[in-house]
């Protein structure tokens, strides 16, 4: 039998592990960075991303979200640790690997004075593997799963930066890939791009592509991901599905009365704490126990009870409990 080459029993190996939906799609173990400087950048983590998830890597400027991307990318060495994609380990199976993995990292690097679809051609061109006399269809499909087939004419520094990140985005469609690996895809656009680029985010995931974003926006980690992360000061703090990881936190307790004074003070006697009195209502840290006591209790004070009720708990609410702190960010 004729033997295979160290890359493509690498392949092989990889598409075989990928193909079973109970191989994670990434999992790290330990993984642990100190750069030379002595920062110690990510501590000892144990992620598991399932295949299919729409992934969000969620953690506050400098937690180390990008260094763990970039050792997953095998662009550097762990300290210790091991890091898995598509089942292989990194930065070993990188060939193997990579060509199955879009990415979008610090930005696209785009050529300005070309258009978008000069752009694109370039790309492809520079991967061996890409038929050149497929280039040109590629290059559209790319364009139009965007939305820049009207605009790849233009050159891409009259593109705004939502349009730049599609570009990019493109770029890192024009094969088919298992993996998407998205570093603050939204950062830096207005209100609009960023609904762009979320949309076309839950597109892509929509046809099982697994996608892995990393973000410092909880309301965008709650807004398109099924499952998340959550990072502070480079270690692991929780992750699992959104949903879940939001239930495990308890939701704020809201009053709506007119008589805002007198019910937060029936709610503090009732232990319930961080009361915030509103204009019409008050809320508040629920107790341990049964919501309908405190309801009592208000009633029994001569409290008017518009409204009484604990809202669903948010991502947000699930960090605070989580960190003790809230999710603090800057820039
Ligand atoms: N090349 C480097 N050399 C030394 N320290 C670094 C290096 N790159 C990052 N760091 C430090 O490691 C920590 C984690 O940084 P990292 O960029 O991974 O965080 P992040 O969560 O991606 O934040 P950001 O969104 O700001 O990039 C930070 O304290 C940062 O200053």
């Amino acid at each position: 039998m004729e033997e295979l080459s160290a890359a493509e029993a690498e392949s092989q190996d990889s598409r075989a592990a990928v193909s079973d939906p109970q191989v994670p799609v990434i999992a790290t173990h330990a993984l642990t960075k100190r750069y030379r400087g002595g920062q110690l950048a990510v501590d000892g983590l144990d992620l598991t991303v399932p295949a299919g998830s729409v992934f969000g890597f969620l953690g506050p400027n400098g937690s180390g979200k990008t260094t763990t991307i970039r050792m997953l990318m095998g662009l550097i060495e762990p300290t210790s640790g091991t890091a898995r994609v598509l089942g292989r380990s990194m930065p070993r199976g990188s060939r193997a690997v990579l060509p199955q993995v879009g990415a979008l990292i610090e930005g696209p690097a785009l050529y300005g004075f070309l258009s978008g679809r000069d752009n694109l051609l370039r790309y492809d061109a520079a991967d061996p593997t890409a038929d050149p006399r497929t280039r040109g269809a590629r290059v559209q499909a790319a364009l139009d799963r965007v939305g820049l087939a009207a605009a790849a004419g233009k050159k891409a520094k009259a593109y705004s930066l939502g349009m730049k990140q599609r570009l990019g985005l493109a770029a890192a469609l024009l094969q088919p890939r298992r993996l998407l690996v998205l570093d603050e895809p939204t950062n830096g656009l207005d209100p609009q791009g960023m609904r762009e680029i979320r949309s076309l985010i839950r597109e892509l995931a929509s046809d099982g592509t697994t996608v892995f974003l990393s973000s410092h926006l909880l309301d965008e980690i709650e807004q398109v991901c099924t499952h998340a992360a959550v990072m502070a000061q480079g270690r692991l703090i929780a992750q699992g599905a959104v949903a879940d990881l939001a239930a495990g936190a308890r939701g704020r307790l809201v009053v709506t009365t007119p008589d805002v004074t007198e019910a937060a003070r029936v709610l503090k006697e009732g232990g319930v704490a961080d009361v915030v009195i509103g204009e019409d209502r008050v809320t508040g840290e629920p107790p341990e126990g049964e919501p309908a006591d405190l309801n009592a209790a208000l009633v029994t004070a001569g409290v008017r009870v518009r409204g009484f009720g604990v809202e669903r708990a948010s991502l947000e609410d699930a960090f605070v409990a989580l960190t003790g702190e809230g999710f603090d960010v800057a820039g």
